[in-house]
């Protein structure tokens, strides 16, 4: 039996980037009830036929019942998208957030006072259910919920669960935007092939294959990054003559922890 039995009812609050990548991988898992809410016709396009799409709170079928929420919208629009959903605080759900900055207390309050928040920090390769997922239970979530969270979302990858709701703030700055950087990686190393002559479709193609193929060897592999890098890295060679510039303390060493410490003050800020 696949794990598709397993999944919980599952109303979707924002259908976009996020939300739109967590329910391709729950539709490929078969999820059995999944109601979308999202007011842009375009976002859903995608998912048009695949599961039930309303456009506002209000026009969900009263019979619906969903066992989790997941509240997908963009932190600024949480004000105008949590308090119709208090209703199914009231009758038990549990809420799965994946707003970066938007605190557990924060989302209790929106939502009637009483419900029970898990807050969550997944990433786009959830579509493909590669995804990584940092959650933290709220005060008052129970282990069963925790669990039923932990099924959610480890349908679209790895999860991890952090004791402390601040640790989330560096998550969302590592792994939230992480893809981020790495796709940021396949656009300049295609910039930097057609530099050096190469066609611009073979410097395309070449860049995006070596970036998702040493994802899939790190993925595969039980060495570590930096062994996995040395391997590749001849004595005199000509990887060395380019980690020589890339590895510089100036360079990427400090630029990431620059970026990183910069996305992490942003999150803290989003929480107000
Ligand atoms: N994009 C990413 O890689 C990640 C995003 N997040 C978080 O996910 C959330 C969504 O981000 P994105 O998907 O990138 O943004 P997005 O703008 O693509 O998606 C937000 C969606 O919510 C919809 N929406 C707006 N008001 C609504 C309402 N009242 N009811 C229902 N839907 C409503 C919008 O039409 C939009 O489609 C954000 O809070 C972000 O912090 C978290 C991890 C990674
Ligand atoms: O950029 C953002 O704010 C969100 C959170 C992590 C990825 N995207």
């Amino acid at each position: 039996m696949s794990m598709a039995a397993s999944l919980p009812a599952i109303l979707l609050v924002g259908c976009g980037k996020m939300g739109g990548a967590m329910l391709e991988g729950w539709l490929e898992q078969g999820v059995s009830q999944a109601v979308v809410v999202e007011p842009h016709a375009e976002a859903v396009a995608p998912f048009a036929g695949r599961g039930a799409v309303c456009a506002s709170v209000d026009a969900i079928p009263a019979g619906f019942a969903p066992a989790v929420v997941v509240l997908a919208t963009k932190p600024q629009q949480a004000e105008a998208a949590l308090p119709g959903c208090a209703r199914f605080a009231r009758a038990g759900a549990l809420f799965v957030s994946v707003m970066a900055g938007k605190t557990v207390a924060g989302m209790t309050g929106l939502l009637g006072g009483s419900a029970l928040v898990v807050r969550a920090m997944p990433n786009t390769p959830a579509a493909v259910r590669q995804g990584f997922t940092a959650a933290f239970a709220g005060p008052g979530v129970t282990e069963a919920q925790r669990a039923l969270a932990d099924t959610l979302l480890s349908a679209v990858g790895e999860v991890a669960w952090l004791e402390e709701e601040a640790l989330i703030d560096p998550v969302t700055a590592v792994s939230g935007g992480g893809p981020a950087y790495v796709f940021l990686l396949a656009e300049v190393l295609e910039k930097a092939a057609i530099e050096q002559g190469l066609p611009p479709a073979l410097a395309r193609r070449m860049a995006r294959r070596t970036v998702s193929g040493s994802g899939a060897l790190l993925a595969a592999s039980p060495l570590d990054a930096a062994q996995l890098r040395i391997n590749v890295t001849s004595p005199k060679g000509t990887t060395e003559r380019a980690l020589n510039v890339l590895m510089a303390p100036e360079a990427w060493p400090r630029l990431m922890s620059e970026a990183i410490a910069a996305a992490t003050a942003r999150s803290r800020e989003l929480a107000g």
